[in-house]
């Protein structure tokens, strides 16, 4: 089995050293048809090789979405297994966009498939969905634990949809958001204070589409992915809007907005540093 730093760890080194981007590898099948690529197995293969060989060494973290994987069947799974592995090999940090979450028992199966020590389908992090409640997502946050590996829980999404029920009032009076980021960080403080990481192992989703909330987010030591950069509409100045001091801790993630630069190679990183740069230069002063 391979020792790996704890993922809290890992994450704060990659941002610091390549910057706070995630490129999504969202093979589209519009995509596909822009690169003159085949809606089939081999175009998914060929574009999804070709974003890790333009970004996986340059980027801190990318981020396939599975399901333009699980659309082709069982050769699209093999593709996303090897996106994964050759993704890390090159140096990046992987999520797998896979909003997993069920109850206790058959969670401990998605883990094993994403987070255990021999993961078929190893990845840095996994997104997961809370819907069944935080503690049903125990058996992940524990295998990722073990095994230096994060969980990515959603809390307030990307898209309009997510509002109504992510912002209902909780039993206590906190939005059901609020609610999951605190589970999280309460795991996360647990986390730090046992290994001395700076970052635990659960991150949240926290779109940079959801303008001016109440969230508080000071409190999560943990890694919060910002979705809705880019394509979906926001940009710089929603990012220091949504998260003012909680920026740091900020991953923002696009995906269309630079894949739509490809299939150069060249053109695909360029975009990627392209915005990577902007980050950097518009929460400089964060
Ligand atoms: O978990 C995610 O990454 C995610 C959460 C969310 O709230 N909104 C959201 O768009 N995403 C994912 O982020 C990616 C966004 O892609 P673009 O809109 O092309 O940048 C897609 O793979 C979405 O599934």
């Amino acid at each position: 089995m391979v020792a790996r730093a704890p993922f809290g760890s890992r994450m704060a080194t990659a941002v610091s050293s390549r910057g706070p981007l995630c490129v999504g590898i969202d093979p589209h099948p519009e995509l596909l048809d822009a690169w003159g690529l085949a809606r089939d197995a081999n175009g998914l293969e060929w574009f999804a090789s070709r974003c890790v060989e333009a970004l996986a060494g340059e980027v801190a973290v990318v981020k396939p979405q599975c399901a333009f994987f699980e659309a082709y069947g069982s050769k699209g799974i093999a593709v996303l297994e090897r996106v994964c592995a050759t993704a890390m090999e090159a140096g990046a940090l992987v999520i797998a966009d896979a909003k997993r979450g069920d109850v206790g028992s058959t969670m401990s199966a998605y883990a094993e498939a994403f987070l255990g020590a021999d993961a078929p389908l190893a990845c840095d992090a996994v997104t997961v969905s809370p819907y069944l409640g935080f503690g049903a997502l125990e058996p992940a946050v524990t295998a990722a634990e073990r095994n230096g590996r994060g969980v990515i829980v959603l809390a307030l999404t990307s898209n309009p949809e997510g509002r109504d029920l992510q912002h209902a009032a909780t039993e206590s009076g906190q939005s059901v958001a609020q609610s999951i980021v605190n589970a999280a960080s309460e795991r996360n403080a647990t986390h730090c204070a046992e290994t001395g990481a700076q970052l635990g192992p659960v991150g949240v989703v926290v779109g940079a589409t959801v303008g001016q909330s109440e969230l508080e987010l000071s409190e999560l030591r943990g890694t919060i992915l910002a979705p809705g950069f880019g394509a979906q509409g926001a940009g710089i100045d929603d990012l220091r809007k949504v998260f003012g001091n909680a920026l740091r801790d900020v991953l923002p993630t696009t995906s269309r907005a630079v894949l739509r630069a490809g299939p150069n190679a060249e053109s695909l990183r360029a975009a990627a540093l392209r915005t990577r740069d902007e980050i950097v230069a518009g929460t400089a002063d964060h």
